[in-house]
């Protein structure tokens, strides 16, 4: 299988290709990627500035048409497509299906925003005058996603940015380049006009940084690391660029004394080890009060052991691989520094399986304080550590000593230790009795403090990035 760019309404080769690796079997060669050069990039930002301003002035109907089309196949191919995502990144076969249904709910609903669309009219304080306040398209906007929602972040940056009207060039991440492509060819039937969504394949230095700096980008969404997006910040606030960020977190999942231990226990290895624990919304840190600390990691060591991991595609599979051996590294190097800071480690042994593939055990890390590097720094592997603490007020206090602020949950049977955590965890969503990760489609998704940066995505808040305000006076 051969996976191209799509510039122009047109599929294009490069010279040369890199080979796409299925994580839970390293002879499996997915297909060949194309390696563009930083040419691809200004051929595809040339096409979206072509096709822009007839795409902006498109019609409400067109839009929803074409946003529909996308949903439907999506959501009719899951299986097929789910497939491919869990043996191009590692997810189970339940995860990608699930988020294949997710992305194309996701084209669904923003096929309703078009539709929304609005804008304001109210008086002028000055007698005679009207005023209105309307959104227009940014015109050309550059996604750059990660390979850890290939399906699903992809679709969360393309569906409003074509909703709101304008063209878009995607830069998916080199390790999933089979998905992005097959929502591409998706979009290429999908009576979208030729030039108004553009796929360019390679590597993020060349051609996602040559997308930031590209003077007809008009603005620039990023999903992934905290030090590349400190890169494209830099650059996009010397160009005076719009720019929206999501990045790392450290999670902290709170567990009080009087919680539900069995809740406690599923929403925690829910949250921290599900989807092989590459969730920037994974619960990193299970911040646990003195009274249940015990019966807590006794119970979910008992559920971590029990946990089947393997092959994505082997439907008994509960944890699939690390998605790369970068990855299996960078894992395998925190849990040897979290147990030089004098953390006890549970689990986290490589794993011979018959597919040879980058298989690593869930570890639970306990005794554990909030200044090891292991609870501030972000791993994004099938790794938590515990954290014990005497009560709400500690354990408040751990859960913001972070530099990020994605996502915090509590468990807990008090409605005032809730309701307190909801106004005060310094975090973008906040779950109670539910796992930190996993989040509803349409609702606003995204951070404060280190994980976040410029508005919200998905939703209807999504607009504020993707389209730009008007205010206009008439006198008459
Ligand atoms: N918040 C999140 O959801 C995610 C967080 N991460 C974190 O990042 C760590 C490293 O993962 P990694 O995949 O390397 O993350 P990166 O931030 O490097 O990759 C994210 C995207 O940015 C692209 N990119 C890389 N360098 C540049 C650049 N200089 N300018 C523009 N775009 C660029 C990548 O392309 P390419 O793939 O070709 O390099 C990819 O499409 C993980 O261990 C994890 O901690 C990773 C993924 C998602
Ligand atoms: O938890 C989720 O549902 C989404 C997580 C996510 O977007 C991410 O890890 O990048």
């Amino acid at each position: 299988m051969e996976f191209r760019n799509f510039i122009g309404g047109e599929w294009r080769e490069t010279a040369a290709a890199s080979a796409n690796i299925n994580p839970s079997d390293i002879s499996d060669v997915i297909g060949y990627a194309a390696e563009s050069d930083a040419a691809e990039i200004d051929h595809a930002v040339g096409a979206a500035k072509a096709a822009a301003v007839s795409w902006s002035a498109s019609t409400p109907q067109q839009r929803f048409d074409v946003l529909d089309f996308i949903g439907s196949e999506l959501l009719a191919r899951k299986d097929e497509l789910g497939r491919l995502l869990a043996r191009e990144e590692g997810k189970t076969l339940a995860e990608g299906i699930a988020e294949t249904a997710r992305a194309g709910q996701i084209f669904k609903f923003f096929a309703g925003e078009a539709l929304r669309g609005g804008g304001e009219a109210m008086a002028s304080v000055r007698p005679g005058v009207g005023v209105e306040i309307t959104r227009s398209p940014v015109g050309v906007v550059g996604l750059i996603t990660p390979w850890n929602f290939p399906m699903a972040i992809p679709a969360w940056k393309t569906a409003p940015a074509l909703a709101y009207g304008n063209a878009v060039v995607l830069k998916p991440a080199e390790l999933t380049p089979g998905c992005a492509h097959a929502l591409a060819e998706i979009i290429a039937r999908s009576g979208l006009p030729d030039g108004v969504f553009n796929l360019v394949l390679g590597k993020g230095k060349v051609t996602g940084a040559r997308l930031v700096e590209h003077r007809d980008t008009d603005a620039i969404s990023f999903t992934g690391s905290a030090e590349t997006g400190s890169e494209i910040a830099a650059t996009c606030g010397r160009l005076r660029k719009k720019l929206q960020m999501e990045m790392g977190g450290k999670n902290p999942m709170v567990v009080l004394d009087d919680a539900d231990l069995d809740l406690a226990v599923e929403a925690c290895l829910n949250g921290a080890f599900y989807s092989t624990g590459q969730r920037c919304t994974a619960s990193s840190r299970l911040i646990v009060a003195g009274g249940i600390h015990d019966r807590f990691v006794a119970s979910l060591t008992g559920r971590i052991a029990a946990l089947r991991v393997g092959n994505a595609l082997d439907r008994a599979t509960e944890i699939g691989p690390v998605v790369d051996g970068r990855q299996l590294d960078k894992d395998l190097i925190y849990l040897d520094i979290a147990a030089k800071e004098g953390g006890q480690v549970f689990g986290g042994q490589t794993l011979q399986r018959t597919t040879n593939g980058f298989f690593l055990a869930p570890a639970l890390i306990t005794e554990t304080n909030s200044g090891m590097r292991i609870n501030q720094e972000e791993v994004f592997g099938p790794i938590a550590s515990v954290i014990r603490v005497e009560d709400y007020e500690e354990a408040l206090q751990v859960a913001n000593d972070t530099p990020f602020g994605l996502s915090a949950g509590i468990c807990t049977g008090s409605l005032k230790h809730a309701t307190h955590f909801k106004a005060n965890a310094e975090a973008g969503m906040v779950m109670v009795n539910l796992p930190t990760a996993g989040v509803d489609y349409h609702v606003p998704f995204g951070g404060t403090k280190g994980s976040s940066f410029g508005g919200r995505e998905q939703g209807a808040h999504a607009k504020e990035f993707y389209s730009k305000i008007k205010t206009s006076y008439t006198f008459a």
